[in-house]
């Protein structure tokens, strides 16, 4: 992480300050977004809401995941205290699509893979280089699914629990990543590995047990997120 100070503040004060003047503007329903980083590193097991703050959290992005479990906390503190103010946290996995940030420096897996494939397949190269060893695993989901699912979220908010992850269930190593959108962008050359870059958390997924019991699921495969986010790339990102 470049900025560890800037990040934990700018977060920090941004989920603070949004909760505690929701409460003193007296909004009785709030819906949080927290992020699956606020879970402990090392579990390879499905995150369950209760793992929270149950043990040490993944150095290269910890002081992002203070700030995501201070705030949750917060929304807990403020419910108990006065039930008349109903603030609930939603944890997503991580997340792709349409408006997503593309350039080399702050672009998250997938949309980084697309601007690779693209690079490479303009310019014929023979090789993309993957961060890692390409082993981690992610759970990503399209951004649409998770619209839908605040959407949902807003019109059933009383049937939420306090705390709820929202995943797809299932994930796929980093190298199964770059083989799906290599697939979609018609990429046919090979893939080598840069064991010096960061590769974060082992395996981060997601528990869907309450997101089920609470009935809702996502509906964008894979295939599907990778071609509507590589449209948008091709078209309204390079324009
Ligand atoms: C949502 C979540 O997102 C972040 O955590 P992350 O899951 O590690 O996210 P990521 O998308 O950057 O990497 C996923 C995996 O993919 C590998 N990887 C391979 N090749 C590239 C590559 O070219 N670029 C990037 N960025 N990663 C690559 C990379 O080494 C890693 O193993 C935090 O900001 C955290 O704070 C947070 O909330």
């Amino acid at each position: 992480m470049a900025d560890p100070v800037g990040f934990l503040l700018e977060n920090l004060d941004m989920g603070r300050n949004l909760v505690w003047g929701a409460r003193n503007a007296g909004i009785p329903r709030l819906l949080n977004l927290g992020s699956s980083c606020m879970y402990p590193r090392n579990i390879s097991e499905p995150l369950r809401e209760e793992m929270v703050l149950k043990g040490e959290l993944e150095p290269t992005n910890e002081g992002y995941a203070l700030a995501k479990v201070t705030t949750a906390r917060l929304c807990e503190y403020i419910t108990r205290a006065e039930p008349k103010f109903q603030y609930k946290t939603f944890i997503p996995c991580n997340l792709y699509g349409r408006h997503d940030k593309f350039d080399a420096f702050a672009a998250h897996l997938i949309p980084a893979v697309i601007r690779k494939v693209d690079e490479a397949v303009r310019t014929d190269a023979e090789v993309i280089t993957i961060w890692g060893d390409g082993t981690a695993r992610r759970e990503f989901m399209y951004a649409g699914d998770m619209a839908d699912a605040l959407i949902q979220g807003v019109e059933r908010f009383d049937a939420l629990p306090e705390t709820m992850n929202v995943g797809l269930g299932t994930d796929w190593s980093v190298n199964e990543y770059y083989e799906a959108v290599a697939d979609v962008m018609g990429y046919r050359g090979r893939f080598d590995h840069d064991l010096t870059k960061p590769v974060g958390m082992a395996r981060k997924l997601v528990s869907t047990e309450r997101l089920e019991a609470w009935g809702w699921r996502a509906g964008t495969s894979l295939r599907d997120g990778v071609q509507k986010t590589v449209d948008f790339f091709k078209k309204e990102w390079q324009g």
